[in-house]
């Protein structure tokens, strides 16, 4: 970013646009290349938490197609730092060398010389390396220039590992590196959104214009058929709860957790819990019937709402089926249409392969 600036603080892509228009025109005028597709955002702002505006603008202004944070899920432990895909951005998890912008004379290296070279030696630098079978390290400019501690560190590092194990050491571009990151993790590939306001680094690079109060401290899980829209209704009705905002393709269901709505990302959904939902006194809560069977939704759930309070509706398995048989029906299910209830659920292993799917 031009001037160091952090983008969480732009809440306007356009004015976000422009300032990253100076850095490209500089960059341009001084022959500094500009086809990486690679950037890294300052103090990782806006990498995550997530700033939609920022990937936005990386995406047009620059093409960015990967960058490398710290901070997914957060800082320390550096080994369980993992990588994430959003808006077609492949995020890099990001190590820690131990140079920053007030170590830049060796000796003024924070506990002294013997420090640094024992992190080297076979301390935390030579473990990160070993125990991660990508790194992405990153020092800043002035540990270049004045002492070269950036060449230093990196070049012991390599000669350590080289003179006491077999590692085979290979660089790549920035592409090429995250395209084999996630060759090797392709489960991490689908991010896993945390709570911003859990973590006080995060919340330091998270726009003010954000909010946590009101994320739901109650969900309703369903399943389908079981009473959940009218446990909804009559929960709504109380003066100390407070639904979700509709949304307008699933009416109260915001089916965030169970399917790709959760890769639209966090803000998408704190659109449906605005700071004016609640007054101080009330209970936000959202009902997604969905939520019950979906094999994702525990482990998002857990993540972002830790402490929220479930609601699970249990009835008869017999009515709900029928109920669940009626629904289909009334949405045009071509199977549910041509079998009646009793033949789908009399339906035995050898009956044809819809039917027993329905079943
Ligand atoms: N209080 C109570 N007890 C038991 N059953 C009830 C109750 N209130 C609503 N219902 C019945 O629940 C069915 C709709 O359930 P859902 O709202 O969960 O359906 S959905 O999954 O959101 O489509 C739907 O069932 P069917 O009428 O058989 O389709 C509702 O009639």
């Amino acid at each position: 970013m031009w001037n160091h600036q952090q983008p969480h603080l732009y809440n306007n892509v356009t004015h976000l646009e422009a300032e990253m228009m100076l850095n490209k025109q500089f960059a341009i005028e001084h022959g500094i290349p500009t086809n990486s597709s690679y950037s890294v955002s300052p103090h990782h702002s806006g990498v995550y938490p997530v700033h939609e505006p920022l990937y936005e603008a990386w995406r047009k202004v620059w093409d960015v197609k990967v960058t490398s944070t710290e901070e997914y899920p957060h800082l320390r432990p550096a080994r369980l730092r993992r990588g994430f895909r959003h808006k077609g951005v492949m995020v890099l998890p990001r190590q820690t060398c131990g140079l920053f912008t007030h170590t830049l004379l060796l000796e003024r290296y924070p506990g002294g010389r013997h420090r640094l070279d024992r992190s080297i030696q076979g301390g935390e630098l030579f473990q990160t390396v070993i125990n991660n079978p990508i790194n992405v390290f990153m020092t800043h400019m002035s540990n270049y220039g004045n002492d070269r501690l950036a060449l230093y560190t990196f070049e012991s590092v390599v000669k350590f590992l080289r003179c006491w194990t077999n590692v085979r050491l290979a660089s790549a571009p920035p592409l090429a590196l995250a395209e084999k990151y996630f060759q090797l993790r392709p489960d991490e590939l689908n991010p896993l959104w945390g709570n911003p306001c859990d973590d006080i680094r995060h919340r330091r690079i998270w726009s003010k214009s954000k909010w946590c109060g009101t994320l739901p401290k109650v969900l309703v899980i369903g399943p389908q058929k079981t009473g959940s829209t009218a446990l909804y209704t009559f929960l709504a009705m109380h003066p100390s709860l407070a639904p979700n905002l509709p949304s307008p393709t699933t009416y109260e269901e915001l089916q965030f957790f169970n399917n790709n709505n959760y890769l639209k990302g966090l803000d998408w959904y704190l659109n449906f819990f605005p700071p004016s939902l609640t007054n101080t006194t009330q209970i936000t809560f959202e009902k997604s019937a969905t939520y019950f069977d979906g094999d994702l939704v525990p482990r998002r759930a857990h993540a972002l709402l830790p402490n929220a309070k479930i609601i699970a509706i249990l009835i008869s398995p017999s009515k709900r089926a029928y109920s669940w048989y009626q629904h289909i029906r009334s949405h045009g299910d071509p199977v549910a249409n041509n079998y009646t209830f009793h033949t789908v659920i009399t339906a035995n292993d050898s009956a044809p392969k819809p039917l027993r799917d329905l079943r």
